[in-house]
């Protein structure tokens, strides 16, 4: 049998600890659905790696999942014992272990950190140094650096997977993807890329909750970004709309893009997330007005990203808090639903291409990398639809 060997970067984070127990429930060698079931070698965080090249002892036992799924601390508890944990300097000295233990070329990272230039460089040397695949939530590496870098790293499209970096349940960046393939040239692009925001909106639309106490609920449910501010700033929207327009083929930066913050400027300076979760409570009335006021006007408010492809070929990036009719295709989102509308040539008029899905929250970012990680098996098993 052959195995796909897995090293989750972050893996005991929200997201990782959900991929972590949704693979060991339906995706390893116990779940006999698989030709070549899935095995975690390896899982790191910001210091260090713990490795087992057959397999974390993790995984003997699923039926401790619902013992650490929901603590990074018991995580933590529960690894220290079962294997041997490597500090590292440097993310990249996890490539040469891997080559010292004679896997070259067999193994798939999955990013699940929130990491920025350490991970770039990880992602730029498994692509221009090794054989390995890289499957990736962690939008950074493609979108805070130059479209340069973007090219490098999916110029291999099998060995680099981002389906997940936008709207992380659905197939928004593949449909891209195709466009891009098929040389059909997107014009436009309206968007609510966020569930942290569009949550907030849905829920600031109905009332009765102050807007801290929304946000609060979100960072529970496991939307928001490992630093809520990235999520308010825009910066996490902008970063999504990057990585849409790159991949049909703009060269676009953090700085081409007008962006408005959900919340006044003077709240997203705190760097504690504790502190900056008490000090956003001075949001809450401004952010009632907002919503008040859009009602007066018979409409709602929605977080909007928008890319737009002039006559002249001048293109225009905008996202930030915009006006819309409740019943129109964004004002009327629920929770934290996503949606994508693009028009092209084609797919214009009435025949917009639109794509809702939820596009936040750890068991859907979880499911989503699993099924990229499954979408790239050579050997899948057919002809047996059998519940399992
Ligand atoms: N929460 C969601 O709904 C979605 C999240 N994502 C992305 O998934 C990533 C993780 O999100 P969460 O799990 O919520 O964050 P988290 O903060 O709970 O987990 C991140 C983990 O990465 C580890 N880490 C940080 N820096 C590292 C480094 N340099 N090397 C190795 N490990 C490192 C941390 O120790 C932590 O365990 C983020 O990039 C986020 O944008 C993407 C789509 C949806
Ligand atoms: N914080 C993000 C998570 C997914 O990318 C969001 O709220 O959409």
């Amino acid at each position: 049998m052959t195995y796909q060997n897995v090293v989750v970067l972050g893996g005991s984070g929200n997201v990782g600890r959900e991929f972590m127990s949704q693979v060991m429930r339906h995706d390893t060698v116990f779940s006999k659905k698989h030709l070549n079931p899935t095995n975690i070698i390896g899982l790191t965080d910001s210091k260090g790696f713990w490795f087992n090249r057959h397999g974390l002892n993790i995984q003997k036992n699923p039926e401790n999942i619902y013992k650490w799924r929901d603590s990074k601390e018991t995580f933590n508890t529960f690894m220290r014992d079962l294997d041997e944990y490597h500090q590292y300097d440097n993310l990249c000295d996890l490539l040469k272990f891997i080559q010292d233990e004679g896997m070259a070329g067999e193994i798939v990272f999955v990013d699940i950190t929130a990491g920025k230039d350490d991970l770039r460089d990880f992602h730029l040397k498994v692509i221009n140094d090794s054989e390995e695949t890289i499957i990736t939530a962690n939008k950074n590496p493609l979108s805070i650096y130059s479209t340069d870098v973007f090219g490098t790293l999916t110029r291999f499209r099998e060995r680099y997977g981002f389906l997940c970096t936008v709207m992380a349940g659905a197939n928004a960046v593949s449909n891209l993807l195709d466009y891009y393939d098929t040389s059909e040239i997107v014009k436009k692009i309206e968007a609510c890329f966020s569930g942290t925001l569009g949550y907030l909106c849905a829920e600031l639309e109905k009332g009765g909750r102050s807007f801290s106490e929304i946000l609060n609920d979100a960072k529970i449910m496991g939307y928001t970004e490992p630093h809520p501010k990235d999520d308010l700033n825009g910066i996490d929207v902008a970063r999504k709309l990057i990585i849409c327009a790159r991949t049909f083929g703009h060269n676009v930066s953090m700085t081409d893009i007008e962006l408005e913050g959900f919340i006044d400027e003077s709240f997203l300076n705190i760097d504690d997330v504790d502190d900056f979760m008490e000090s956003v409570k001075g949001a809450d009335q401004d952010m009632k007005n907002k919503f008040d006021s859009a009602k007066r006007n018979g409409k709602t408010l929605r977080y909007i990203a928008c890319f737009e492809l002039h006559e002249n070929g001048n293109s225009v990036f905008k996202v930030g808090l915009r006006e819309v009719p409740p019943d129109s295709p964004l004002g009327s989102l629920k929770g934290s639903a996503n949606k994508v509308i693009v028009e092209t040539d084609i797919f214009c008029g009435d025949k917009q291409s639109i794509i809702e899905s939820p596009g936040a929250g750890p068991d859907v970012t979880a499911w989503g990398l699993r099924r990229e990680l499954l979408s790239r098996l050579t050997g899948r098993k057919g002809g047996d639809y059998k519940l399992t």
